[in-house]
């Protein structure tokens, strides 16, 4: 049976309509104008991942909560799993904060023509579908500047299926190309990520990085006028440059990321005549922000940990150097005719995670007044206006008491009910908070049921991390200059306060209760750092060479530790071994005496 649920957004009637028709049109391919660019596979199944336009903001407190809680992202595929029901207070015991807000219709439909009929939205068609419309309730009216979107009982969008945009590669010719049916799945599973690029790389990189190669060693042999048999002269050639990772602490972000991707150290020099050694390959540094969490891709182990400006850790030694034959020079060969090719700089893909160093973040639910609350306790701008979901990214500010006490504060993007099941944005930043010392909640009074809002974002805490829950916090109400939030103040600090959470009533906008806010919460955080202080973490600069010991370890392991494995299939033996590899590698084959 198939059944459709109809979820309430920004978008207009006549708005829909538009954006049913553009989807439905196939375009015709044409040949790309430029063939040097390329189009990138678009899949039209999660284009409505995007988030909404804000809508015109409205100066009535009761639409203040209301938006605080209208979903503006499609909800993951998993939840529409189940068949949906008309939702029905009795028939679920989850806080659903949306239930309250969000203009929400649910339907069964079991006729699937029925179903094609009412979404077909060619142009022939459009005057009957207004009339099923009509006839099912939809009037445009009462959209009232909301977008529908129809789910199947799979959650996927019937306009998605019907009208799938079609997108066209080109070669380098501009000639049409048919990709294989597996770049679809590819694109599907680019576009399931679900987050905009822009917002994936801010606190998330995959970087590749390779240590130099060491320069050739060389065979010569000193020729010089008067000097007979001047003996073997051929120098070593240079070590491969290093890669460093530092901590830069004008950084707050990975995004320089996006554009640079591959890391590689310079190669050495090689050897020369007259016993001359090569130059040592150029260094690469890597900057990242404070705050930096350094895996090896596809490795959940953490290498590193970057916490302070000016940390610098040895991440990949150079590769060595190949020996000169005027090196091989001995009592029983003082002639040698060979020499060491450099050795290979080692390389890896590590995938970075950002998690910023803030010592208060401020949670709380879409629109509350958490970006607001951060440009009155700090010199921070971040964006602040009435809709949900203005912050994408975390904002820092610095919050100055005097010289000597400052703090840290991070504004996150708002969290949903469901986030961490990837509603809304937040859950994508809960991470920023782990590093926090304490929380701040901010709770929008103006909304129609605060409480019922602080338990869904504490909730959200709690599934995303019990750690998290853990954290000590403390809750401003906020929007206290509205009557509606004035009148429910005293029930909402009576009820936490009986809990045993601090609760704190301020206005934001007017500047009236957060100093006793933020007061509160450097208190918060004094207590906190006094009973952490035995900790120290990743402070000593001697672990953060590690990484290279254990690669460097790796290098020198013995000649004589290898296996032999045996291929039936094609009668093949195989001989692996870290330093039997480097030596094979390390061996010049074009010198005779090597083979020796
Ligand atoms: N009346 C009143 N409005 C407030 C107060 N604090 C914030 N607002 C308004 O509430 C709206 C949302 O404020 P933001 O600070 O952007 O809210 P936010 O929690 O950062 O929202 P997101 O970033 O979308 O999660 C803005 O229009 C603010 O002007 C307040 O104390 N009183
Ligand atoms: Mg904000």
């Amino acid at each position: 049976m198939a059944s459709i649920t109809i979820s309430a957004s920004f978008f207009s009637r006549p708005q829909l309509q538009a954006q049913a028709r553009s989807r439905t049109q196939k375009p015709s391919p044409k040949r790309n104008p430029n063939p040097k660019f390329k189009p990138k596979k678009l899949n039209n199944k999660f284009k409505s991942l995007s988030l909404s336009s804000p809508p015109p903001s409205s100066s009535s407190s009761s639409s203040l909560g209301a938006q605080a809680t209208t979903y503006t992202r499609l909800p993951p595929k998993e939840d529409f799993n189940f068949e949906f029901e008309a939702p029905s207070s009795d028939e679920s015991d989850e806080i659903k904060l949306s239930d309250s807000d969000v203009a929400k219709f649910a339907f069964h439909n079991d006729s699937s023509e029925a179903e094609a009929e009412m979404l077909d939205t060619d142009d022939d068609d459009n005057e009957q579908q207004e009339e099923e419309n009509e006839s099912l309730g939809f009037q445009d009216e009462t959209f009232d500047g909301k977008i529908v979107d129809f789910y199947n009982g799979d959650g996927s969008s019937d306009f998605e299926e019907e009208g799938e945009e079609e997108v066209y590669y080109y070669d380098s010719d501009g000639k049409l190309i048919n990709l294989p049916e597996e770049f679809d799945d590819l694109g599907l599973e680019l576009k399931e990520k679900g987050v905009p690029a822009v917002m994936r790389c801010f606190d998330r990189a995959k970087i590749y990085v390779k240590a130099g190669d060491g320069g050739n060693g060389v065979v010569a042999f000193r020729r010089e006028k008067y000097v007979p048999l001047g003996g073997p002269s051929g120098g070593d050639g240079g070590r491969g440059g290093n890669v460093y990772l530092e901590v830069d602490g004008a950084m707050n972000s990975l995004l320089p990321f996006r554009n640079c991707v591959h890391y590689r150290a310079g190669r050495g020099a090689h050897g020369q005549g007259r016993m001359m050694c090569g130059r040592k390959g150029e260094d690469v540094v890597v900057k990242v922000a404070p705050g930096t969490v350094v895996r090896e891709a596809g490795n959940d182990e953490v290498l590193l940990e970057l916490l302070y400006p000016g940390q610098r850790a040895l991440l990949l030694p150079g590769g060595r150097g190949g020996r000169g034959n005027a090196s091989f020079k001995s009592g029983n060969n003082k002639v040698p005719k060979i020499a060491e090719n450099g050795e290979e700089g080692p390389e890896m893909w590590l995938e970075l995670e950002l998690k910023l160093v803030a010592d208060v973040g401020i949670v709380g639910a879409p629109n509350a007044g958490k970006s607001t609350l951060l440009s009155v306790i700090s010199a921070a701008q971040p964006e602040i206006a009435n809709y949900p979901f203005t912050t994408l990214l975390p904002n820092l500010g610095v919050v100055s008491f005097d010289y000597d006490s400052t703090m840290v504060v991070a504004d996150l993007p708002g969290l949903l009910e469901g986030a961490h099941r990837g509603f809304g944005l937040g859950h994508e930043f809960l991470r920023h908070t782990e590093r926090c010392s304490a929380l701040v909640h901010v709770v929008d009074g103006s909304g129609q049921q605060p409480e019922l809002e602080f338990d869904a974002v504490r909730l959200e805490l709690e599934m995303f991390s019990p750690e998290l829950a853990e954290k000590p916090f403390i809750v401003a109400y906020n929007k206290m200059d509205l009557p509606e939030a004035y009148e429910n103040s005293p029930s909402f600090k009576e009820k936490l306060e009986g809990l045993g959470i601090k609760t704190f009533c301020m206005s934001a906008v007017k500047r009236e209760g957060t100093h006793e806010v933020i007061s509160a919460a450097y208190k918060l955080l004094q207590e906190t750092k006094k009973s952490n202080e035995g900790f120290k973490g990743f402070e000593d600069p001697k672990d953060l060479n590690h990484v290279a010991d254990m690669v460097q370890k790796q290098r020198s392991s013995s000649i004589s530790e290898f296996e032999i494995t045996r291929d039936g299939s094609c009668s093949t033996w195989y001989v692996n071994g870290a330093g039997l590899q480097r030596f094979v590698q390390m061996t010049n084959w074009r010198y005779v005496y090597n083979s020796y």
